[in-house]
């Protein structure tokens, strides 16, 4: 079977990770850099020595500076920073044939504007059919071949179909969905909610405590969703529960990694160290959906709160704790 023509935007860890799986059945597949130097970089160590050391990249993937490799492309997968899709979208439209499938694969909400990553694809590049896949994934998992499952939604279900079927290998498994939305809330909430399990995880308060953060947590990502019209299946899912339960458990994260940075007393600026931490930009744009909504998400709020400097972690966990008792929901 010839598969339909693929590129990659973003040649971070995750973007690395997508086109060494969709180098698998075909013979060529540009991977975008934004940083000339970068790309020159990765043609010449045929690996990702900063985020992806020791794991090489598949011989059919082709490293490029050159935005215009999308040209012939059916389907992109756009995997930059969340907050660096616009001006990407913004430079792919003059490149981006008529009803290419557009892929966003970053987990996060605009901050500055509070849109969705399917709102700015849709004002960015009209020619585009918008899709998301995300569940739960660590890029290097996903290199070194071991089994991998995530969610691709569409709106137009056909797209979805075509889409599990052209990126899906037999290690990296892609369940459909028509849930875009859903989908999207899942994988932007769940940064956030394991910042929260990272702290808790720092501050040494236990896997009980762990365990019923990641449960309440959940309640929130529910209600959130629910309010914005994500289906339950969706929250239930791969992209909603299943990749809550990687992120924050596992310092394998680097939301979690932040996180438990900061409870074990680093500073905001430094927790970090240097890596994308999606949740620290989605915390506030989360929140302040959530009060639109009339949506109640503590534990997002006392995330937030930690990074805007406004409360102490340990101020935090007291709040949390001393909230009124009251039914499960
Ligand atoms: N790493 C994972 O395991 C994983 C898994 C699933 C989803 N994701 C998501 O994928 C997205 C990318 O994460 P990553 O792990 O590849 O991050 P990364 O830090 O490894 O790489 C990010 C890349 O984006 C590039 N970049 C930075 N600013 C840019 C800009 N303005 N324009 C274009 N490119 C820019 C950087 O040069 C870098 O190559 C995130 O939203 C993340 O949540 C990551
Ligand atoms: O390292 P993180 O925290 O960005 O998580 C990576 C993936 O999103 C896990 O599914």
């Amino acid at each position: 079977m010839t598969r339909e023509t693929l590129a990659v935007l973003g040649a971070g860890a995750w973007g690395v990770a997508l086109a060494n799986v969709a180098a698998q059945g075909r013979a060529r597949v540009p991977l975008w850099a934004h940083e000339p130097a970068h790309a020159a970089a990765l043609a010449k160590d045929r690996e990702n020595r900063k985020h992806l050391p020791g794991l090489p990249i598949a011989a059919a993937v082709a490293p490029t500076g050159d935005l215009s490799c999308i040209r012939r492309a059916r389907i992109v997968l756009a995997v930059v920073p969340a907050q660096a899709l616009r001006s990407v979208a913004r430079a792919a439209r003059a490149h981006l044939e008529e009803g290419a499938a557009f892929v966003i694969c970053a987990k996060g909400i605009e901050r500055d504007r509070r849109h969705f990553l399917s709102e700015i694809v849709a004002e960015e590049l009209p020619q585009a059919r918008p899709a998301a896949l995300s569940g739960p994934s660590f890029a290097a998992d996903v290199c070194k071949g071991l089994p991998t499952a995530v969610t691709v939604a569409a709106e137009e279900e056909a797209l979805a179909l075509t889409l599990s079927e052209e990126i899906s290998t037999r290690t990296f498994r892609l369940y459909r969905s028509t849930d875009l939305r859903g989908v999207e809330i899942g994988g932007a909430a769940k940064n956030v909610f394991a910042i929260a399990a990272g702290m808790a995880s720092g501050r040494g308060l236990g896997a009980s405590a762990q365990a019923a953060l990641i449960a309440r947590s959940f309640a929130e990502l529910t209600r959130l969703g629910r309010a914005l019209g994500a289906r339950n299946e969706t929250l239930m899912g791969l992209s909603g529960l299943g990749d809550l339960v990687l992120s924050c458990g596992s310092a394998q994260s680097r939301n979690f990694a932040f996180g438990q940075a900061l409870g074990q007393g680093a500073a905001v600026k430094d927790a970090s160290g240097g890596k994308l931490t999606e949740g620290a930009f989605t915390a506030r744009v989360l929140v302040e959906m959530a009060q639109a909504a009339g949506v109640e998400m503590p534990i997002a709020e006392a995330v937030d709160a930690i990074l805007s400097a406004r409360l102490s972690v340990d101020a935090a966990i007291d709040a949390l704790l001393m909230r009124p008792l009251k039914a499960e929901s």
